[in-house]
């Protein structure tokens, strides 16, 4: 055997590794003297010859001598005396190490045995001279006998040590279970964990359910089998590949771990293994699958034992040893079935991954939480700088790093990794913005490879948080090395706490649930996916900033939805299944537009109306430059001259609602944007009308040709629908229209809406040119007169609540709208329930805290309109005027100067914060 171990004889290729495990051969020297024993890797040219008789001299080259001069040995015996001599010279420096007294001890006793044979050899020839010859024959065939025993011990010894690991292993998984059971309150008698034994795993009860759960424990890997070793050392060489990390090797050890427990349970018993005739007993391998059902292990973790099973089957099949004695056939049936048990577990494994999900939605952060979360870090933060500068203590410097990464990681969900490995250098080198911001990017996280360094912008403020603690570390250090982390430690490390000073600041802020960077993480990219969509480019790009793999969630999470997902899909269903009535189509209101976000990769604008509520869609910056031209130009201008319009986005220039709005901006888009973003705007594309309207809209000044005001929609942009004369049908089909037809319908529809509305709008008061004495000869009681919307984004402005912004441009002295409401006495205002809505003036008030009578179906604007001291806008007044029903005063507004479009409208309510004996001594708006 050419790579026996010279101690067991059995066959090893990794026979240091052997010794080492095996024999526990601990001496360096020693393991490096028995493989040489085995490779005879010796120069031996300067040795003496070992022929007795020869006389040449020591020095001369030994194999040069030996094949010329002695011609009188065959082949055979010059190698066997080769062989012989480099064994004598190899055990004589075994036996000069164990002289030294080696420090690591010697296991071997090689060199002893040999001495002592040589003397017994010697012994014997003195004694019994020529007849003793057949005598030592004897005795080596007794000598070969006890080896083999010796070697049959070993194998028996090995055996019961691979027993032994397992049992070692599961003893110890037991202990933890039993102690995470005690720390939960479940009486769980250590009895019950110490009497497990190991499960009989005879053929008979393969499947034995009495295994502890999650415990596996199969019969231990066939070491002794090279073939097998060498196997799995090439398979391990494949799946690491040529440079691995520390986690890729720690993935193949598992892999190899779950196979080699495959492999102990299929050869257990079992004769010829190096042949692997055994992996196609269909009745074990069943008996296996149902093993790691029995034992009570995760679906998730027996199906990573399934697949790496079934990998390395494929893997025996297409590279198979020479010492295969099985049939491509015969391992496609085993690959078939293991194929087949997968495809089912699959399905479990979905099923528990959707319960898994629901319970951490269950458990999961709100949007509010991280709102407070962030609130409450803005103030603790500068507090604890400012004694940390004064008096250092740890307590206080962990809370200070505890709440600058709760904040952060509440609003961009970085990992635990991105904060601890965060370095100074990289604080330091963050670019600096236009807008005073900084962008910070940080190198070490566990997934740079896919997505390069994680990022953050923080604003001024945050980032001289980072700043100040690093400045922190001269006086918290307790070494002279200071650490080149932000997150420090005390001893020039990074903090590997940090997810404990998170939960402690966590749990001082009051909030709700056990938290971690992983939990925050999870929260940020949920709502990310709710609130852009699945496939919106906002979350892509949030995405990219937190280094979030996206496909990866959504492979495991899509299957699940949430209430406000099943409701998009439902209203999905709806759509696909509406009648092209265009009353059906969702609508883009004008508070839509405003409340649009916009981003780096262009704006959202989120449709509220009842039939769209929640659908969003995105324009890229062009679109969103024409469609903010169209806003204050073209839209303002329609509807200036109106008395009334239903807060449609898209109107015609009689105010009435265009409704095909997606299939109108697609066809924009087609025309006359570019088909790959990016790339520049071809203007000669688009009509002499929008190019005006462009560069009214970007310079202020109207073009030469400008003809922008009264113009409609359609003229604007270009053989869209709704014109006020019909269009051609060259128009029509240039603009992407099919059928002429119905556009023509189209067209006389609208000059039936355009007389209708001329018929009201001469009966009625006329916004801009009126004065407030018209009013009153209307036949439509007054409400509002000017093109207003409200909106109720919190994030417009802020505390503040709703508001009223123009949505057409005003005159100085143009009537605005009243303050509609009920009329009562001042005394009635005063009993009735404080409101924030009640008007007084003079003896009377008008109370607006809920919709009129007399037009219930629209809020009334006068009502929303905020408060200014110092810059307002608006001036109400007093009129006397005279109903059908009889005289009665109104409040008027004003506008007390020129008011362009989206300018907030505000009105003094006159009062101040010392009014009423300082009541409102702590409303700081009130004076602003
Ligand atoms: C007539 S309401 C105005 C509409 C109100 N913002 C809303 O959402 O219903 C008056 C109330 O609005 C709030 N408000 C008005 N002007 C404000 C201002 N400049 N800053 C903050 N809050 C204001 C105050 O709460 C005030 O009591």
């Amino acid at each position: 055997m050419e790579n026996a171990c010279p101690l067991c004889n059995r066959e090893y290729t990794a026979l240091n590794q052997h010794l080492r495990v095996s024999h526990l051969v601990k001496n360096i020297e020693e393991r490096g003297k028995l493989v040489l024993l085995v490779s005879r890797r010796l120069n031996i040219r300067s040795e003496a010859c070992p022929v007795q008789s020869c006389d040449a001299q020591k020095g001369t080259r030994l194999d040069r001598h030996f094949k010329r001069s002695h011609t009188e040995l065959s082949d055979g015996a010059k190698t066997q005396m080769l062989d012989n001599l480099k064994r004598r010279l190899i055990l004589g420096t075994l036996g000069a190490l164990r002289a030294s007294n080696p420090s690591v001890p010697m296991v071997s006793t090689l060199d002893l045995d040999e001495a002592a044979g040589l003397e017994e050899e010697k012994e014997v020839e003195e004694e019994e001279g020529e007849e003793g010859e057949c005598q030592v024959t004897k005795l080596k065939a007794e000598v070969a006998k006890l080896k083999n025993q010796v070697r049959e011990l070993n194998d028996g010894f090995e055996l019961s040590q691979a027993y032994n690991r397992n049992l070692k292993r599961a003893y110890a998984k037991l202990k933890r279970s039993a102690l995470k059971a005690s720390k939960n309150s479940v009486i769980f008698g250590t009895a019950d964990v110490l009497e497990y034994s190991l499960p009989q795993t005879s053929a008979e009860d393969e499947g034995s359910t009495d295994i502890p759960s999650g415990t596996i424990l199969c019969p231990p890997f066939p070491d002794h089998i090279l073939t097998l070793n060498t196997l799995l050392e090439e398979y391990k060489e494949l799946q690491e590949g040529p440079h691995p990390d520390a986690k890729l090797r720690n993935n193949v050890q598992s892999k190899l771990h779950r196979i080699r427990n495959f492999l102990g349970w299929m050869s257990k018993g079992q004769s010829g293994l190096a042949k692997l005739k055994f992996l196609n007993d269909q009745k074990r391998l069943k008996g296996w699958v149902g093993y790691l059902v029995d034992c009570g292990m995760a679906r998730t973790t027996s199906l990573h034992y399934l697949k790496n099973v079934r990998q390395f089957l494929v893997y025996v099949k297409e590279t198979p040893p020479k010492t295969l004695c099985l049939g491509q056939k015969d391992l496609v049936m085993s690959d078939r079935y293991l194929k087949s048990v997968i495809k089912g577990w699959n399905r479990h494994v979905v099923q528990h991954q959707m319960s898994v999900k629901g319970r951490k939605d269950a458990i999961m952060h709100t949007v509010e939480e991280l709102q407070k979360c962030r609130r409450l870090a803005l103030l603790a933060i500068p507090k604890l700088l400012s004694k940390l500068e004064h008096l250092h203590t740890n307590s206080s410097l962990w809370k200070l790093q505890g709440y600058v990464a709760a904040y952060l990681a509440s609003l961009y969900g970085h990992r635990l990794g991105v904060f601890i490995n965060m370095t100074d250098l990289e604080v330091s080198e963050a670019v600096h913005g236009d807008k005073d911001d900084y962008l910070l990017k940080m190198t070490h996280h566990k997934t740079n490879e896919a997505f390069g360094t994680a990022k953050m912008l923080l604003n001024k403020e945050e980032y001289g948080w980072l700043l100040k603690l690093i400045a922190l570390k001269t006086k918290c250090a307790s070494t002279t090395k200071l650490s080149r982390f932000v997150f420090f430690n005390t001893t020039s490390g990074r903090n590997r706490n940090l997810t404990k000073y998170l939960q402690m600041v966590w749990s001082e802020m009051h909030l709700r649930g056990d938290v971690n960077f992983i939990t925050l993480r999870t929260a940020v990219a949920t709502f990310a996916r709710d609130k852009h969509g699945e496939d919106s480019v906002q979350r892509k790009s949030m995405a990219r900033l937190m280094c979030h793999d996206t496909a990866m969630a959504d492979k495991h999470y899509t299957m699940d939805l949430s209430v406000e997902q099943a409701r998009n899909g439902r209203l999905l269903f709806e759509q696909s299944q509406e009648t092209t009535n265009s009353r059906t189509r969702p609508q883009t209101e004008v508070h839509d537009w405003l409340q649009r976000t916009t981003g780096t990769d262009g704006t959202t604008i989120r449709l509220t109306s009842s039939k769209a509520a929640g659908h969003t869609f995105t324009l890229s910056q062009q679109e969103d430059e024409l469609l903010e031209c169209y806003f204050c130009h073209v839209r303002a201008e329609a509807t200036k001259r109106l008395t009334s319009e239903q807060g449609r986005f898209f109107v015609d220039c009689g105010a009435n609602p265009l409704t095909n709005l997606y299939a109108d901006l697609q066809r924009l888009r087609k025309k006359y944007l570019p088909q790959v973003p990016g790339a520049a705007v071809d203007e000669t594309r688009r009509p002499p009308l929008l190019r005006d309207a462009l560069h009214l809209h970007r310079t202020g000044q109207p073009a030469n040709t400008a003809c922008i005001p009264g113009q409609t929609v359609g003229q604007v942009f270009g053989g869209l629908s709704c014109l006020s004369a019909p269009p051609s049908k060259r128009l029509c089909v240039g603009a992407g229209f099919t059928a002429h037809r119905p556009l023509y319908r189209k067209w006389r529809n609208v000059q039936l809406l355009e007389r209708t509305s001329y018929i009201l709008r001469c009966c009625a008061w006329m916004g801009r040119s009126s004065r407030p004495a018209n009013m009153q000869s209307g036949p439509y009681p007054l409400y509002f007169r000017a093109e207003l919307a409200w909106a109720s984004c919190p994030g417009l402005w802020g505390e503040k609540g709703k508001g009223v912004v123009a949505t057409c441009p005003m005159d100085k002295g143009d009537v605005v709208c009243d303050y509609h409401g009920t009329l009562i006495s001042q005394a009635e205002g005063r009993r009735r329930e404080d409101s924030i809505y009640r008007f007084f003036f003079q003896e009377l008030c008008i109370d607006a805290s809920s919709r009129c009578d007399c037009h219930p179906e629209v809020d009334t604007y006068g009502r929303f309109l905020n408060h200014s001291r110092k810059r307002p806008n608006l001036k109400p007044k007093r009129f006397d005027l005279t109903f059908p029903d009889g005289p009665r005063p109104v409040l008027v507004f004003f506008a007390m100067q020129n008011i362009k479009v989206g300018e907030e409208l505000l009105w003094d309510y006159g009062v101040t914060r010392t009014s009423f004996g300082g009541e409102g001594k702590d409303l700081a708006w009130l004076d602003m």
